[in-house]
This record gives structure tokens, sequence and C-alpha cells, in this order.
């Protein structure tokens, strides 16, 4: 049966990639184990992707339940290193959702097959694997279409997701706030909603047994359906309206912030980077810090301060992977805005990552084109601590505006401090000002909003020399340095 594929290279399994995610050899009773791998797909298949929702908000709380995965790519483009290294990142999506990954393979095809998309003489090949490793899963590397999934689910007799369902399912793992909430849930939505019909007709053939089984369900399968979409409709309405207004409070502060003349930092960065924790070495604060992807997916604003005494604020955002699914960048747009409003944005790459140029082009895309394109960029090559000295030298040598740091070991984070205070905007008026005793309430603004350049206490009261906004600078001519 390969005949189709006459060029196809043979079938590329990424072990190497895998070795640590590979579990135990599973050579022990197999036979009881495949009926019951088959008795808990059943179960699962009823679970995760039936149309029946008794309650449409099931959709929410769905999970994929992946438990043994075999993991599937197509190599249309590029080296055969960048096609591992996407299947490892597929490997590490899937294991951040609690998976465990058995087996990947990747084919290389001139672009994806439109029925099962690998050949179709590979998905046989896909069954055998998937049997033999006791597998309950495949997960693609890539976004298919409804009856792709369908065609490929009925050939290698498993479940089958593709990449964004399994970033949608992660997504819906670690949002904590109602407004990351409502997003997700969203982005799941239209994801679902065109692939309602697809698992649908799968599942009548699964019930009919025979192949011709599909005449008798598919009239009030149809409705069901029907109703479902109508149902989820609704509640996307529902959510939309309920995004638009938590949108409107957090903009309300976003604004406010502005109207302050406060200064904004805001971490951006592929996921597991290492924002979080560059976050807590500058600001102290307790953000859940985690070797897994996506640990980030609110965005978090925290108040530091310059070594000269500035106050700014520094915001933590939801990582960003390579093929971010659509609906997503969408639907975290509103919280990625929050770099396109930032004074300086802080890039930070893992320097220990094999492909830490891919990683900042991939953030690069995203940050384009939520408008944030324009705002100054400082590069933070991070894990220092543990990259390859060469390789975080030849970072720094390629990104001009750079600086190395290692959240971990505290080592650059004072010159990042540094840099931080000499890339943010300095007020632009530099004033004089006998400030009385009784007007304490200036000189905080003055050292909040401005650079005291020097506080003087006198009789009269505090001299002060301050770079400072316009607006507190006329403020504070009504107390000339006499
Ligand atoms: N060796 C080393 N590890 C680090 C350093 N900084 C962070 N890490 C580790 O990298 C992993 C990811 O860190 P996070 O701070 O959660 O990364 P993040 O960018 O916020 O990730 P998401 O929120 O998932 O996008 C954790 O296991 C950290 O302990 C560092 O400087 N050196
Ligand atoms: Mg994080």
């Amino acid at each position: 049966m390969t005949h189709s594929e006459g060029s196809a290279a043979p079938r590329q399994r990424a072990d190497a990639l895998m070795d640590d995610l590979l579990g135990p050899a599973d050579a022990d009773g197999l036979d009881g184990e495949q009926y019951d791998r088959e008795e808990r797909a059943a179960l699962r298949r009823v679970a995760g992707l039936s149309t029946e929702l008794d309650d449409v908000t099931e959709v929410e709380y769905r999970r994929l339940r992946l438990e043994r995965v075999v993991l599937v790519g197509v190599w249309t483009s590029g080296t055969a290193d960048e096609a591992e290294s996407s299947l490892a990142e597929l490997a590490a999506l899937a294991e951040t959702a609690g998976a465990l990954v058995c087996d990947g393979v990747i084919q290389r095809r001139q672009k994806p097959d439109p029925a099962t998309y690998i050949g179709s003489g590979k998905a046989v090949e896909l069954r055998e694997i998937v049997e033999e490793a006791g597998a309950d899963t495949v997960v693609c590397d890539g976004e298919l279409g409804p009856s792709q999934l369908v065609h490929l689910e009925d050939v290698v007799g498993v479940k089958v997701v593709d990449r964004t369902a399994l970033i949608l399912d992660i997504f819906a793992q670690h949002a904590k706030s109602r407004e990351g909430k409502a997003q997700v849930a969203l982005a799941q939505m239209q994801y679902m909603l065109p692939r309602l019909r697809g698992w649908g007709q799968s599942m009548s053939r699964q019930m009919g047994g025979g192949g011709g089984g599909g005449m008798a369900t598919r009239g009030p399968g149809e409705t069901k359906i029907e109703t479902d979409r109508r149902q989820i409709h609704e509640r996307m309405a529902r959510l939309r309206r309920e995004i638009a207004q938590l949108k409107t409070g957090r903009e309300v502060k976003r604004e406010e912030r502005r109207r302050n003349r406060v200064l904004s930092v805001a971490l951006a960065g592929y996921t597991n980077a290492g924002k979080s924790s560059l976050l807590n070495r500058l600001t102290g604060a307790g953000v859940l810090v985690e070797n897994a992807l996506f640990a980030t997916l609110d965005t978090t604003v925290r108040r530091a301060q310059t070594p000269s005494g500035r106050t700014y604020t520094i915001a933590d955002t939801v990582g960003f992977v390579r093929h971010l699914p659509h609906h997503l960048v969408e639907a975290f747009r509103s919280t990625i805005e929050e770099v396109a409003d930032a004074h300086l944005v802080l890039h930070v790459v893992d320097g220990a990552h094999p492909e830490p140029q891919a990683q900042l082009a991939a953030v690069r895309e995203v940050l384009r084109e939520v408008g944030a394109a324009a705002v100054r960029e400082v590069v933070v090559v991070n894990k220092a601590d543990a990259a390859d000295p060469e390789a975080v030298a030849r970072l720094l040598e390629a990104e001009p505006d750079s600086i190395a740091v290692s959240a971990r070991s505290g080592q650059g984070i004072e010159e990042l401090r540094d840099l931080i205070d000499t890339l943010l905007p300095h007020p632009e008026v530099e004033i004089e000002a006998m400030v009385p005793y009784t007007e304490g309430g200036l000189l905080s603004r003055a050292h909040q909003e401005g650079e005291v350049l020097s506080a003087e206490h006198t009789d009269e009261g505090t001299l002060l020399k301050a770079r400072v906004g316009p607006e507190l600078a006329s403020v504070l001519r009504a107390f000339p340095r006499p």
C-alpha cells in the first residue's frame, strides 16, 4: 500500500527525542491490556467526544482525558531536525495535558492528505503502531479538518485529536480568572462547532456496528446536533457579552494607569522561557512557576521599582507557542494587547533551548498581529546558568538589544534592572521647587512618577530637584525655589 507515496521517506520515529518521555515498556499481559484498553477507549469516546451533551455548559469542562498517546506529524518543509523538534514540542504539550507519550512518527509529504492527514497507507501503519503501544489516542501535529479527524479515526481505530484541541485542553486546565476561563470556553466552542457533525457521524457509524448503520441514526442524530448547535451558539453569545464586560473593567484599570503615567513593562516570550520566574526575581511576587507549558494563562500585573526609585508596573503574560490556534490568538488578543500598551517589552527567551531563534520569531509574529511591534523590545536571554555559554554569546550577538540573565541564580539581574531604568521613558521636565512640609504628597508623587535627583530638607521645606511629567511640573511650579 505504499505506492501512493512514492517519494515519501520511510516513517521516522522521533525515538531519541521521546526517550525520557517514554514510560516503562509494556511487555506484560498484552492480551488483557488490549481488552481493557478497548473497553476504556469505548467509555472515553462516549464521555469525551459524544455530541450528546446533557448540559451544554459541559463543553467548558470537557477534558480530552488523554492517557497513552501516539504522536504523528506531517513534515512538509524544513530540515529533519526542525520536524523532530516540532514533534518534541507536541510531546511536551501532550505531557502538560497529562498524557503519556508512547511513540512519535513523522511522514514526509508535500502536503497533508486531504482525507486522512497522513497518507492512507501510512494510516494503516499508524494503526499497527497504536495497537503495539496500547495507545488510546493519536495526536496530530497540526489543525485537522472535521472530516480528516473522522476518516483517520476510522482507520486507526482510536480517538484522534489535533494540536489545536490539545492546546485548548491545556488552556482550559490552566485558566484561572473569570475572563481567562470565559475566553478559553469560547475558543473551545468555536473549535467544536464545525466538528459536531463529524463526531456525530463517527459515533453513529460506531454504534451502527457495520458499514451501513448510518441511515437509522442519521435522522435523530441530525436533530440532536441542531439542538446542540443552537445551545452552543447561545452560550457563545453569553460568553461574548461576559468577556466584553470583563474587558471593560480591565480597560478602565489600564486607562487609569495610563492617566497616572505609570511606567509599564511587559514580559512576553515563548512558553516555559522563565517569564514568571523573572517576574518573581524582579518583584518578589509569588507567581506560579512550573516546568510545564502554559503555567501562566492570566495576565498578572505587579509593581516594581527601578534602582533610581521609579515605580513601574510589570505584567506577566501568557506564553506563546508555534501554531497557536487561531481562535486562541483571537481569544487572548485582549490579554496580549497589554503588551502593545507597555513602554518596554522584555522578550524572554530560554537560552538553553535548542532553537531560541525560532521561538523569538514565533513570538514576534504574534506581537505584530496584536500591534505591539512598535514597542521598545529587549531580548532577555534567560537560563544563562544552564545554557551553553557559546550559544548565549551567539544570541547576544544576533540580537542587538539583549542581555543574558538567570532568574534562578540571579546572574545579570542587577544589570537588567539598570537597563529597565535606562530604557523606560524619562520624564521630560527638570524642575526645582521648595516643597512645604505640609505638601508631603507632592514629594511622594515626585518619587513615584518621576526621578528625584536630590531632596534637601531646609527650614522652609524640602528643596527638590527632579525630573517629572508636565502635569506634576505645573503643580510644583506653584512652589518655586526662593
Ligand atoms: N535553569 C534555569 N531554569 C529556569 C530559569 N528560569 C526559569 N527556569 C525554569 O523554567 C521553567 C519555566 O519557568 P516559568 O517561569 O514558569 O516560565 P514561563 O515563561 O512563565 O512559562 P509559562 O507561564 O508556562 O509560559 C521552570 O521550571 C523554572 O524553574 C533559570 O534562570 N535557569
Ligand atoms: Mg508563566
